[in-house]
């Protein structure tokens, strides 16, 4: 039989203690997206930098953008999936922004293959759905860290630095093809943006399931033909956006995709098969374009873990990576007070 002094007693609930934190710290490391072998929120930030250095007081990706309100009219169909208060038949507001996929404030409209939507839906009891979409159908990566690797490839000067991305990383091929050869539109109103990342919905009831959302354009989609888009003056989706929403509003079907067990939820370089069930929850209502330099969406973070009741994150890594990067972009363009233009919004980030 072991002998054990009266100190060794008293230490044992320490070293319990001690080893329960050490557990607790090795499953959140390996759980989380920050642990020593993943990449920093700070070098993801840093590696969107043009070689001129980042657009000062703007955001460090989908710099250049416009900004609008409107209403989300909700159905009442989302219901079924999500208690989210927003999903409740009514009216909603909404702060928006249409953008480019690019770290560059002076990039061309038509040089740019990403088009995305930045919004925000506001609940009567205060509660929040932030979401930041894109027009692509999948993802270009199917972690952070292969996204980061990515970015480093793409402004590598080795000359096989792209090659070799593209043979470590297959999965980067539904993107590639996509981006080759999808048409362009020549309106932010005719791009469907799509969240990419999955997330998890709760019904009043308890019910989960994981879902995607899309937001499909209800204006009709003219394709431009590459002799078109090389015509367009350098701004032409903001100039384009604007006389159209003067005209009047521009409206988007909110559809959410359900996944069934076999659907890969934490890949977005992964589509779900075209049999999925979706539900149709309302209808996006564009009313108003807002001035982008000091108007509502400059202090506005679409961080993707804003999320109301009844919406939470999925197994996807990438919502707590964007949330940490997206808060340091938003940081640091707050902070560059020279170049953030003034204004009043009230919003916080
Ligand atoms: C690890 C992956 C990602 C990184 C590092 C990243 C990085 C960034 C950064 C730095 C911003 C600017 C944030 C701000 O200052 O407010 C941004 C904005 C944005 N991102 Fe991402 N992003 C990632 C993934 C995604 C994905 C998966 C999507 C689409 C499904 C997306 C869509 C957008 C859009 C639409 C905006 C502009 C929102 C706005 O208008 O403010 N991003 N991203």
């Amino acid at each position: 039989m072991a002998l054990q002094s009266p100190g060794q007693n008293k230490l044992r609930p320490l070293v319990v203690i001690g080893l329960i934190v050490l557990v607790a710290a090795g499953l959140f490391g390996y759980t989380g997206w920050w642990a020593p072998r993943h990449v920093t929120s700070k070098k993801l930030v840093e590696v969107f930098a043009p070689p001129g250095g980042p657009a000062l007081g703007h955001r460090r990706n989908h710099a250049k953008g416009i900004c609008f309100t409107g209403t989300f009219e909700a159905n009442g169909n989302g219901q079924a999936l999500s208690s989210a208060p927003m999903f409740q038949r009514g009216e909603y507001p909404i702060i928006g922004r249409f953008n480019l996929g690019s770290p560059e404030l002076s990039a061309t409209d038509a040089s740019v293959r990403v088009r995305g939507m930045g919004l925000q839906i506001a609940a009567s009891n205060g509660q929040l759905w932030r979401t930041a979409m894109i027009n692509a159908p999948v993802f270009a990566a199917a972690n952070p860290d292969a996204f980061y690797d990515l970015l480093v490839a793409s402004k590598s000067k080795e000359a096989d630095a792209m090659k070799n991305y593209i043979a470590a990383h297959p999965e980067f091929g539904a993107f590639l093809a996509w981006a080759k050869s999808a048409p362009w539109t020549g309106s932010y109103a005719e791009e469907t943006y799509n969240s990419l990342n999955s997330f998890e919905f709760t019904a009043s009831n308890g019910t989960k399931h994981i879902v995607r959302w899309s937001l499909l354009p209800q204006s009709p989609v003219t394709n431009l033909s590459t002799a078109d888009l090389a015509q367009r003056p350098a701004d032409f989706l903001e100039q384009e956006i604007t006389e159209r929403i003067n005209r009047g509003p521009a409206r988007w079907t909110m559809q959410v995709t359900v996944a069934t067990q076999e659907d890969p939820v934490n890949d977005p370089t992964k589509a779900w098969p075209k049999d999925r069930q979706t539900i149709d929850v309302g209808t996006l209502v564009v009313q108003q374009i807002e001035p982008e330099q000091n108007g509502p969406c400059r202090d506005l973070n679409y961080d993707p873990t804003v999320l109301p009741t009844g919406m939470a994150v999925s197994s996807d890594p990438f919502p707590a990576a964007r949330s940490a990067v997206y808060r340091r972009s938003y940081d640091l363009r707050a902070s560059e007070e020279k170049y953030y233009p003034e204004g009043k919004s009230g919003v916080q980030p």
